[in-house]
């Protein structure tokens, strides 16, 4: 089949989702290709936690490198969102002037100024609640009122409280009253394995939704393996996919977007390499796959005498504590981290316990419902020997070469998430727990791989996403961040997708695309 649109999408999922609805609102075409299936939430996820089998990146990767990262990337319509856990908190100003504040990491081409219109338009669109708590970028507000604090919140925030801290509901997009048409949120704990009542915002059920209504059409069971490029034009002139049979199509369209997150993106650009750009498309930088970032984390875990009960509620930001996210030329190490209340079901508990082996760990999953825990979360600093290739050995069921993950942690960043994880056994003391554990050290998210930078020979897009290499090609997902800072991505990548649209949009209209 081959068919001809004015934009195709790659990746229904955070970003993809919002740039469709957008584009098809100032009168585009829009085609949204999508790896994965398309779910019916109240049908297909139901009360189970299997179900985050079927909407977690499912496909091969090889992992490299001396420390290990989860890139938390999801896959159906909808995206990562069909499995993420909602809390959405803004960039700071320093985080974009992470290199002219500190001196380290790099400063984006952007500023929180140029993003703050599209912070407001997602937090509405999308439908956020929460606070923006005590240091906020500036103060803002959200649509829908905070929920109130879950058991496991309350006893996090009092240990928080006791010891000087400012705990705070965050903001978080699932919704606390109905809204935008979906219900308020029912709390049954089943956030990361799809959210069974649609309380919970995906790009599913928002943006897409929308999109669809309007005439953009959303195939699911397609994977990109080729953005095409004609030389003559200097063009991408649109992508092949391969269905769930195997069958090829080719969609042409004016324009291209990459939405595949952090890791297909660029597997997808090297996949696409062609005499023009023999090592990989819109890779004349060689930065494409390049500053993967991710986030150093570690799991603490506080249990109690009584119980706490902590898989009842929003599983994960009742509570955050930013009173250490601010840079401090007092500490050995640069930058920031937040701690967030995280409580998962029993199998993702059981994952997360680290190495506690034999009586230990049947211990600890005794102690599951007296158990509440603090996700320490902080940033990891971009580095240029971590990265995104393609494997040389393993190949996926299409025969195409797989991602290879390459990730090593630097000083600082070891040095901020040790603190992280200190604060937060610190803080558990203070709520009363009896005994801390100290669970999984890992990355977590996916960011950077085609950054986003006003020269062209260090970075692969600028500042509205726009490859500089081809004018046509966009990326609109979390590998155009420049650095990684401390605070969950999503909503900063959906304002960046935001402002690629209306870019894009106003470029068609001066007939400049
Ligand atoms: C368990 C979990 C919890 C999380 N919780 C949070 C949270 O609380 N807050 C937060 O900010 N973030 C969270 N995240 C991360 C969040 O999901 C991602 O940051 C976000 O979804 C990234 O958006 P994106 O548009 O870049 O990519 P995605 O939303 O991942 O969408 C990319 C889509 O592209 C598709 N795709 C990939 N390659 C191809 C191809 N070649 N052809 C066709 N389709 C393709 C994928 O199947 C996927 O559906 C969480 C993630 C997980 C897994």
């Amino acid at each position: 089949m081959t068919m001809a649109v004015d934009v195709v999408i790659v990746g229904a999922g955070a970003t993809g989702g919002l740039a469709a609805k957008n584009l098809t609102d100032q009168g585009l075409s829009v085609v949204v290709l999508e790896n994965g299936k398309r779910f019916q939430p109240p049908v297909d996820l139901t009360n189970s936690e299997a179900n985050s089998k079927k909407i977690q990146w499912n496909e091969p990767r090889v992992y490299t490198g001396k420390h290990s990262v989860v890139p938390k990337a999801g896959i159906g319509v909808g995206g990562g969102t069909l499995t993420y856990l909602g809390v959405m908190p803004r960039f700071h100003k320093n985080d974009f002037k992470t290199y002219s504040t500190e001196g380290v990491g790099e400063d984006w081409p952007i500023s929180y100024e140029d993003l703050a219109p599209y912070y407001d338009k997602v937090e509405k669109e999308f439908g956020v609640a929460g606070d923006c708590g005590p240091v906020p970028p500036e103060p803002y507000e959200l649509p829908m009122p905070a929920h109130r604090m879950s058991w496991h919140a309350q006893v996090l925030a009092e240990g928080a409280r006791k010891s000087g801290t400012r705990p705070f509901a965050p903001p978080i997009a699932i919704n606390s009253m109905e809204y935008d048409g979906r219900p308020a949120c029912i709390y049954c704990g089943w956030c990361g394995s799809g959210c069974p009542t649609d309380a919970k915002a995906t790009s599913q059920n928002t943006y897409l939704a929308k999109a669809e209504k309007k005439g953009a059409r959303v195939i699911s069971e397609a994977f990109v393996h080729r953005v095409q490029y004609d030389p003559v034009q200097a063009k991408a002139t649109g992508v092949l996919y391969k269905d769930a049979d195997g069958n090829e199509h080719e969609i042409q369209a004016r324009i291209v977007i990459l939405a595949a997150h952090a890791i297909e993106t660029p597997r997808l650009l090297l996949l696409s390499s062609c005499p023009s750009f023999p090592e990989g498309l819109a890779n004349s930088s060689g930065t494409v796959g390049k500053y993967l970032l991710s986030h150093p984390t570690w799991m603490v875990f506080g249990t109690f005498d009584e119980l706490v009960n902590a898989y009842k509620g929003i599983q994960m930001g009742q509570v955050m504590v930013q009173d250490f996210y601010q840079p401090n030329r007092h500490n050995d190490y640069a930058r920031g981290y937040i701690l967030l209340s995280y409580m998962m079901t029993p199998i993702t508990y059981a994952n997360l316990s680290g190495d506690f082996i034999g009586a230990d760990y049947k211990e600890f999953l005794y102690d599951y419902p007296y158990t509440a825990a603090w996700w320490a979360h902080a940033e990891g600093l971009p580095n240029e020997n971590n990265t995104v290739t393609l494997d040389p050995d393993v190949k996926d069921h299409r025969g195409l070469p797989v991602a290879r993950l390459t990730t090593e942690w630097l000083e600082n960043d070891i040095k901020l998430a040790a603190a992280a994880r200190d604060k937060a056994a610190e803080l558990m003391e203070a709520s009363g727990a009896r005994k801390i554990r100290i669970g999984l050290n890992y990355g977590a998210h996916a960011m950077g791989t085609c950054r986003m930078g006003d020269e062209s020979a260090s970075s692969v897009v600028n500042e509205y996403g726009q490859t500089h290499d081809i004018n046509n090609l966009f990326i609109c997902d979390t590998s155009v961040f420049v650095t990684g800072t401390g605070l969950n991505p999503t909503l900063t990548a959906m304002a960046i997708a935001s402002r690629a649209a209306d870019f894009i949009g106003e470029a068609v209209s001066k007939g400049e695309l």
